[in-house]
């Protein structure tokens, strides 16, 4: 089978409120970065499946024979929903994983080999080229898990026909339908619950619809009328596993039920509480009382999230150091390390910015201004690409 070219492309996100309480059934309020992870699908025709993940250092080639006799449990297209543990499993063996946890490189690679399994196992399967180059830090909290699943399904979804390539000749940059995406998005998930273990869904969500969304078990609300937001991105540096994180909290709530149930709980009022003042900033005029609201919703969230056992003191100095100079912050993504987000007000002005940003570059972290919002997953003609992403991924 012959497969046809394509570059594709998914934001990062960040969660504003409930990360860790929506893996347990609670409300998550979460955007779409301006920063993405760009695949390139090249077809060949020596008989290879090759990955290239420069991110992290991850270079791969199967023969296609290989790759054949792993598929005989792996003809299920229809049930997308559940893991097929017995493809995972041996596909974990074929890896040479086969107990504990899996490290970025066995996991990015797993995840790769279950979704081209899983789509083309019983059928044709093709020789081609995946390549993938990331703006987004890896094992941040901004989402890279999923930007890198959402990427993976919706190449390997057009690849087979079970949707269209929407880009036109005269565009630079196609979306598919809402129907497509869904499938897209059913598809990334199974990424991330390889990636993640038991993930709620959020990041995937907002990888393939883009702009800002509330999440509560599954569900989808996009929240078309939101306000802009200045946010401050912080990347402590300090590495983690959302895996990791995640099981942690899931023995906590097991261990102090009744004690960490009311924080979920807590969170979840904390989401929706943001989700209104959101809502009242888009149709009546923004005030000081707007941020005030905003900010202390972000300190009582990052207290709620040291105590469900995610901080880490990398965070308590974003914290310190922010608030020094009047700002607010708390961890995004799963915590333990890895990226915080502080709010801005429209009047802060850029003497304050600058200095924060010193202040934590001099803590070795890396620190930027972002906007949010960026679309959901595209396909793109190369020439709408950055030339600099471009650049890496041609070296493939
Ligand atoms: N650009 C990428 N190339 C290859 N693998 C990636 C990429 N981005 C993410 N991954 C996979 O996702 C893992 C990070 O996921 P996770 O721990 O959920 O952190 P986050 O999603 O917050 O970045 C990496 O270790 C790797 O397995
Ligand atoms: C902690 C969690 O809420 C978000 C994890 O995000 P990230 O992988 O750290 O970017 C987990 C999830 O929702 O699946
Ligand atoms: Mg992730």
């Amino acid at each position: 089978m012959e497969v046809r070219d394509c570059l594709i492309s998914a934001p990062g996100k960040a969660i504003l409120h409930g990360e860790h309480a929506v893996v347990h059934g609670k409300v998550a309020l979460a955007v779409s970065l301006n920063l993405r992870t760009y695949l390139k699908l090249k077809a060949r025709s020596d008989g290879k499946v090759c990955i290239n993940l420069p991110n992290i250092d991850t270079f791969v080639c199967w023969e296609l024979s290989e790759l054949k006799q792993l598929t005989s449990s792996s003809d299920k297209k229809e049930e997308i929903q559940r893991l097929d543990a017995e493809l995972v499993k041996s596909l974990r063996e074929f890896i040479g994983v086969t107990n504990g946890n899996l490290d970025s490189s066995a996991s990015a690679i797993l995840a790769f080999l279950y979704i081209y399994l899983s789509l083309f196992g019983s059928g044709d399967m093709p020789s081609l080229t995946v390549s993938v180059w990331s703006e987004l830090p890896t094992g941040a909290g901004l989402g890279s898990s999923a930007a890198y699943s959402v990427c993976l399904a919706a190449a390997f979804l057009c690849a087979t026909g079970n949707i269209p390539t929407p880009l036109k000749e005269w565009e630079q940059t196609g979306r598919w339908c809402q129907e497509d995406l869904e499938l897209i998005n059913s598809w990334a998930f199974q990424g991330e619950k390889i990636i993640h273990g038991n993930p709620s869904g959020v990041d995937n969500a907002v990888g393939t619809w883009g702009g800002m969304l509330r999440f509560l078990a599954g569900k989808i609300i996009p929240l078309s009328r939101v306000p802009l937001l200045r946010i401050l991105l912080t990347n402590t540096k300090v590495p983690r596993s959302t895996k990791v994180l995640v099981a942690r909290v899931k023995d906590k709530i097991n261990k102090f039920p009744s004690i960490m149930i009311p924080v979920l709980d807590s969170v979840d009022a904390i989401s929706c509480a943001c989700e209104k003042v959101l809502t009242e900033m888009t149709c009546e005029p923004i005030t000081g009382d707007h941020y005030n609201i905003l900010e202390e919703l972000i300190d009582i969230n990052q207290h709620h999230l040291n105590v469900i056992g995610v901080g880490h003191p990398s965070l308590d100095t974003l914290c310190q150091v922010t608030a020094a100079r009047g700002l607010h912050s708390k961890l995004t993504g799963a915590g333990g390390g890895g990226c915080g987000i502080t709010l801005l007000r429209p009047e802060t002005d850029s003497t304050t910015v600058q200095g924060t940003m010193k202040d934590l570059r001099d803590r070795g972290y890396d620190c930027w201004e972002t906007s949010i919002g960026g679309p959901g997953v595209q396909q793109h003609f190369p020439s709408s690409v950055k030339e600099e992403i471009m650049e890496v991924l041609n070296q493939y």
